[in-house]
């Protein structure tokens, strides 16, 4: 199955467990891959049949924006079921990267996988 990704998508968040994470905005970096099959897009040339990651990339910047949880795997779990809601991708894989908060570490994060990939049909 085709792919449209989006990496190093960074957001400033209200997220994490202990009290002073919950005064501030820390910044959260995301990476997503998302299957949709490209062919009919391609073959009209028209943004209307692709999966438009400026309108994807948008969502997620205003959905983390507006949450505060203090546990990155809530905010993954939601935004993975949103946007599948919001644009009907079948699979999606998000990775959330949490920079500089073990000092020890670049990044510390999460990646889940949500929904099937499925075969594409048709002529190849
Ligand atoms: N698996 C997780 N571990 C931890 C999280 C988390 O969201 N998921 N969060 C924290 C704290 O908020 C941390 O980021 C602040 O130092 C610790 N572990």
């Amino acid at each position: 199955m085709d792919k449209v990704f989006i990496h190093g998508l960074r957001v400033d968040a209200v997220i994490g467990v202990y009290d002073w994470e919950k005064q501030v905005r820390q910044p959260l970096v995301f990476d997503l891959e998302m299957a949709w099959d490209i062919r009919v897009a391609a073959a009209t040339d028209d943004l209307m049949h692709a999966l438009n990651y400026q309108a994807v990339s948008e969502f997620v910047e205003t959905f983390v924006r507006e949450q505060h949880f203090q546990l990155l795997e809530s905010l993954i779990e939601r935004l993975a079921e949103a946007l599948r809601n919001e644009f009907g991708m079948p699979w999606i894989g998000v990775r959330v990267e949490k920079p500089a908060v073990v000092p020890q570490s670049r990044a510390v994060g999460l990646y889940i996988e949500r929904g099937e990939l499925v075969a594409a049909a048709g002529n190849c």
